[in-house]
């Protein structure tokens, strides 16, 4: 998952987390590697959702070049196990909270799509550079 992320990251320029079943493993297991958070996740469970929500673009390295924007809740408390096997309980809130939403759909055999996001909203990652490059989003 390591490498897979490294090489996405030099292939199509990001790459800040991912899932098992991304690379063929069906393992509940999820990598986050962001400058803000070095996460493994073994199997991760919602503990809590928050009730307001927020509209981000996202995109998908199983599926590179689609942008759209996926309301999602704004943050999420999960807890899940290291590697060492140790309970973690993270609560997460923004970007991160975001991804961690969008790699455990992944577990459960669901991406982004399935999220009906805002069909106008879609577009290519050209498209989406040049409208909204100035719009933090990934
Ligand atoms: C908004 S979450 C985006 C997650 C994506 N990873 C997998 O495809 C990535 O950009 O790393």
């Amino acid at each position: 998952m390591r490498d897979t992320l490294a090489d996405m990251r030099q292939r199509i320029g990001y790459g800040r987390g991912i899932a098992a079943p991304q690379i063929g493993v069906l393992k509940r297991l999820i990598l986050i590697d962001t400058p803000e958070a070095n996460l493994v996740l073994v199997n991760p469970r919602f503990e809590r959702w928050s009730r307001e929500e927020d509209e981000r673009y996202e995109s998908c390295f199983s599926f590179p070049g689609i942008w759209g924007l996926v309301q999602r809740p704004l943050g999420v408390t999960v807890v899940a196990y290291t590697l060492a096997g140790e309970e973690q309980r993270i609560e997460a809130s923004g970007s991160l909270s975001r991804i961690i939403q969008h790699e455990m759909d992944h577990l459960d055999g669901f991406v982004w799509l399935d999220r009906n996001p805002d069909l106008h909203s879609l577009c290519t990652t050209q498209e989406y550079e040049k409208r909204y490059v100035s719009r933090e989003s990934h």
